[in-house]
Formats: C-alpha cells, sequence, structure tokens
C-alpha cells in the first residue's frame, strides 16, 4: 500500500442507530480518505463506539447508509468487510504464542506457510517485534501485547483499522510512547486508522482529522487546528483546550469589530466568519483562550486591556496560569509563558491582561449549528 492521503476511504451516509429509545448515533455524515488518521472523539456515552462498530460491521444502522471504498456495505456483517477492529481489551490468543497470534488471520484463510511465515515477519518488523516470534503472551509487557494487537489486525490488510480506546489502560509515559508508535506504523503501513478516544491530547497529538461527537451527533469534523482555532460552538471550545467562555450580550458591530458586553465589561472581538451572524441584543459565548490573554506589559498594547485581582497563581514551570476576580462575579484565568526573571504576581496584586478582537471567538450557546469542515 502507498502512503500519502486518497481518495475516500470509508463514509457514512446520514447514519442513526437506536436502542430501545435513545438515539447513540443521529444522522452521522463521516467522510475519511485513504491514509487519514481520524481519530472520534467526546464524553461517555456520546456514540462514538457505536459509530466505529457501524463502521465495521458490528452493528448495522436503522437508517442511512455505510460505504467502504465507495460500495455500500451496509447490512454486511464485519467478515464479511475489509476492516478490522482492536479492543480496550486485545483479546490475543493466550494459549498461542506471538507468531501464532498474528498469523492467525491468514491460516483461517488457508494462507500457504511459506506466505504466512514472510507476512508474520514483515509485520513483526512493522511492530519492531523481531525477536518475540516464540514469546507467549503472558510474558509480553502492556506496550509489547499492544503492538502484537496491531500486528494480527494489519496482517490481513484492512481497508481500515478501527481502534476502540487501545491505549486507555496504559500508563501515562508508555500510552504517550504508543500514541507515537501508532503513528509511525499507520505512516509505515499506510492505511487508515479511525480511533475513538475520549482523551483530547491524544486526540490532538495523534490525528489528521478530529469528529468531535455529543449526544450522538457530530457536532464537528475538522484538523486539529480547525477545531481548536474555529470551534463551532462553546462545547466543542470547553472540550477542547482551555478556555474563558463569557455569556455576552451583543451591543453593535462597527468597523469591522463587534461590540459585547458581560457584566461591566465592553469588549471588541471580530466578526465570526462561517458561523451564523448574531443579531444585536442577543445573548452568545465568548471563548477566549487561556493563552491568548496577555498579562503585564504585554497586555499595554491589546486593543481589550481589563484590570483584575488574581486569586489564585499556579506556576507550571515552562508557565504560570492565573486566575482573576474581573468584579461583576467574572472570573478569568490567563497563562503565560514564563521564564525565570519573569515577573510574577500572587493573590491579592492587581494585573492588567488583555486580548486583541481576533483572539476572542463569539459562538452560539447552543449546540446548533451542524458544520463539516470542508474536505
Ligand atoms: N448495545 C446497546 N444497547 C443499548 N444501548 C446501547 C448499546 N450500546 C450503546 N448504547 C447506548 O448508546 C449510547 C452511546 O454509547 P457508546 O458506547 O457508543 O458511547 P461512547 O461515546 O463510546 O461512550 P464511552 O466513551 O463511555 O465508551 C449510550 O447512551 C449507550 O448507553
Amino acid at each position: 500500500m502507498s502512503g500519502g492521503v486518497g481518495p475516500i476511504a470509508i463514509e457514512t451516509r446520514d447514519v442513526i442507530k437506536r436502542y430501545a429509545g435513545n438515539t447513540a448515533v443521529n444522522q452521522v455524515s463521516l467522510q475519511v480518505k485513504r491514509g487519514e488518521f481520524v481519530s472520534l472523539l467526546g464524553p461517555s456515552g456520546c456514540g462514538k463506539t457505536t459509530l466505529l462498530r457501524l463502521l465495521g460491521g458490528l452493528e448495522q444502522p436503522d437508517e442511512g447508509a455505510v460505504l467502504l471504498s465507495g460500495q455500500d456495505v451496509s447490512g454486511i456483517p464485519a467478515y464479511g468487510r475489509n476492516t478490522n477492529m482492536i479492543f480496550q481489551q486485545l483479546a490475543l490468543f493466550p494459549h498461542m504464542d506471538v507468531f501464532n497470534n498474528i498469523a492467525y488471520g491468514l491460516k483461517v484463510r488457508k494462507t500457504p506457510k511459506s506466505e504466512i511465515k514472510r507476512r508474520v515477519q514483515d509485520m513483526l518488523e512493522l511492530v519492531q517485534l523481531g525477536d518475540y516470534s516464540r514469546r507467549a503472551i503472558s510474558r509480553l509487557s502492556g506496550g509489547q501485547a499492544q503492538r502484537v494487537a496491531i500486528a494480527r489486525a494489519l496482517i490481513n490488510k484492512p481497508e481500515v483499522l478501527l481502534l476502540d480506546e487501545p491505549l486507555s489502560a496504559l500508563d501515562m509515559q508508555l500510552r504517550l510512547d504508543m500514541q507515537r508508535e501508532l503513528k509511525r506504523i499507520q505512516r509505515e503501513f499506510g492505511g487508515t486508522f479511525i480511533f475513538v478516544t475520549h482523551d483530547q491530547n491524544e486526540a490532538m497529538n495523534m490525528s489528521d482529522r478530529i469528529g468531535v461527537m455529543r449526544d450522538g451527533k457530530l457536532l464537528q469534523y475538522g484538523t486539529p487546528d480547525e477545531i481548536y482555532e474555529r470551534p463551532v460552538d462553546s462545547f466543542v471550545a470547553k472540550f477542547i483546550g482551555d478556555t474563558n467562555l463569557l455569556q455576552v450580550k451583543m451591543l453593535v458591530e462597527e468597523e469591522g469589530r463587534v461590540w459585547v458586553q458581560a457584566g461591566g465589561l465592553k469588549l471588541a472581538v471580530r466578526p465570526q466568519e462561517g458561523l451564523p451572524a448574531i443579531s444585536a441584543g442577543s445573548k452568545a459565548s465568548l471563548s477566549i483562550r487561556y493563552e491568548y490573554l496577555r498579562t503585564g506589559e504585554a497586555a499595554n498594547s491589546c486593543v481589550n486591556r481589563l484590570e483584575g485581582i488574581v486569586t489564585e497563581s499556579v506556576y507550571g514551570g515552562a508557565s504560570i496560569r492565573y486566575t482573576l476576580d474581573m468584579g461583576g462575579h467574572i472570573q478569568l484565568q490567563a497563562s503565560s509563558l514564563y521564564q525565570r526573571g519573569d515577573a510574577r504576581y500572587a493573590p491579592g496584586d492587581s494585573l492588567l491582561i488583555g486580548f486583541n478582537p481576533e483572539d476572542g471567538l463569539l459562538l452560539p450557546n447552543e449546540a446548533s449549528v451542524h458544520r463539516e469542515s470542508s474536505l
């Protein structure tokens, strides 16, 4: 298989899946290109696993269609599709060694022995377990077992590999290592991987595109940059990264700026491209990422300048996070890059903070928009 991103590998069209009165997946349309690494991200119960199982044929849609390489595969069970799945419980065969675990799919298909040997060896090289062929499964570390599961799932060259939180049982350091490993394996193998996680950092670290889900809906589908910088609503803004969300009232739009009011504060923000216009007098959310708020000297040159009282100061090595009381029950958090010798503020200090119109994002309050970033 060649690397790079190609035509659409797998796709859902308005897929709906219901369980006894509960709509687990609600009209989801998703397109994943060949060679992409896509994560499905969202809180517990939002429908990620159900969507993955629909892609893999472990569930069938009540409405809508699933297409694999342009062919409608709705109704075709998992064994009839050229997809494969890895679960959190890796389900390796404990009584077989590494070789036989990986070879299993080929043996079932009665592949000639010499070919099995060659392809298992290729897979062992891919996952960097070249010398582990005869090792018992019980004698593998957590990370090695993950690699065996990946090799076993890839040996039949599935068009799409579906991964359901396979790293969530690993401790933090190993989990970070395996994130990098999975990306490397995906690049070398050149396949299409779809990965379910509820960990936003994991999704950001690994993905070409992220699908953010909530209540069975795909709220937004885009690159990590798009999702972080242009979230479609306040839920996505808060779910990915740290952000201040202020309830604001729209005042007027003038000279390319929208003036909004939050408590006693009047703030200028840039009108939003690609989002529905919010009319004067109505309510919206203003999202300002912690790191977009400048503090101290740096705030002086900002269009919006505000004075707050520090209520908390948390030292994080490379940065400091301040919590500020802005009066009128408004609290803001600001994260400043920190180098030894920089000014530091303590609880009780007054601190000037600021941001420019382009660093504030006005968002509709509800998840009332459903936008897919253009492919
Ligand atoms: N087999 C089933 N029968 C009944 N309800 C189900 C079934 N599978 C899932 N659901 C329901 O569908 C909804 C979506 O579940 P799903 O497992 O897809 O969510 P998820 O986002 O993967 O959650 P988690 O991160 O907790 O695994 C939930 O309300 C769940 O209870």
